[in-house]
């Protein structure tokens, strides 16, 4: 791969449910090492954006590349295994697992090629000492930001090396939002890339390089965050600096 080369590539994603089209067209970007927001309103199409990425939505788009390597005829497991994390917005924890166990069956060999060092049980308690605390506690019996804590150290397992979160901070507590910023600051700051769908934009604000604003499956601004975060109201109209320029 030249150096140039985006980490992850799409151009003119379109996917679909069934017979229904979702998304129209879509194409973004993200480099290595860099932390970018999916944001828009409910039912934009952020999550089925995560989903053609990882392949569990029908899709088809002119480019879906991760580090030059085509993913769009991959299944998601071979997707997973090139180095693309994913953290759902319903998590899927397993109730009946502890923590320990939900986290050995995340566990993955570095991708090929990754230039990350790969996640020991020791680092993520490191990086989520609150999990450290409860490794023997079953998934069922923990808070939905102790889940959202949890489903993105299982993914840290798998030693991605561009992490899909899908509304991290949905559902969960305050407190937990500010530890999970801080971990993903740390995260970023140790090269991971980022790709983050927020209706809200606060923890992509304090994380997030740039943004692409996605209405009704279509690319409708892309920016730095600080420009989208501004612009971020539904139906606001773009500015020409936010404008698809892709
Ligand atoms: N399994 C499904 N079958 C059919 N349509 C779906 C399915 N999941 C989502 N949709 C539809 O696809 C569109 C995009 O949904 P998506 O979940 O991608 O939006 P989103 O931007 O992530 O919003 P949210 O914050 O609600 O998750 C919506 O119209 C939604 O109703």
């Amino acid at each position: 791969m030249s150096t140039t080369t985006p980490l992850l590539q799409i151009e003119g994603l379109d996917a679909w449910y069934g017979e229904a089209q979702i998304l129209f067209g879509l194409s973004l970007q993200v480099a290595a090492g860099e932390a970018v927001a999916l944001v828009g309103r409910n039912g934009a199409g952020k999550s089925t954006t995560m989903k053609a990425i990882i392949g569990l939505v029908r899709r088809k788009a002119r480019r879906l590349t991760l580090r030059g390597a085509d993913l769009s005829a991959l299944p998601t497991h071979a997707i997973a295994r090139l180095g693309v994390g994913y953290v759902p917005e319903d998590r899927r924890i397993f109730a009946e697992l502890t923590v320990r166990e939900n986290l050995d069956l995340g566990r993955r060999p570095r991708p090929p090629g990754a230039s990350l060092p790969g996640w020991s049980m020791d680092a993520v308690f490191d990086l989520f000492p609150q999990l450290a605390d409860m490794r023997a506690r079953l998934g069922g019996q923990m808070s939905g930001g102790e889940q959202q804590m949890l489903a993105v150290a299982r993914a840290l397992v798998g030693n991605p090396t561009l992490l899909l979160l899908d509304e991290p901070s949905e559902g969960v507590a305050p407190i937990i939002v500010e530890h999970m910023t801080r971990a993903l600051v740390r995260l970023k700051a140790g090269g991971l890339s980022l790709l983050i769908s927020e209706q809200s934009s606060d923890l992509c604000a304090a994380i997030c390089d740039r943004a692409y604003r996605i209405e009704q499956g279509e690319l409708r601004g892309h920016g730095p965050m600080a420009t989208l975060a501004a612009d971020v109201s539904p139906g606001a109209p773009l500015s020409p600096s936010t404008a698809p320029t892709l």
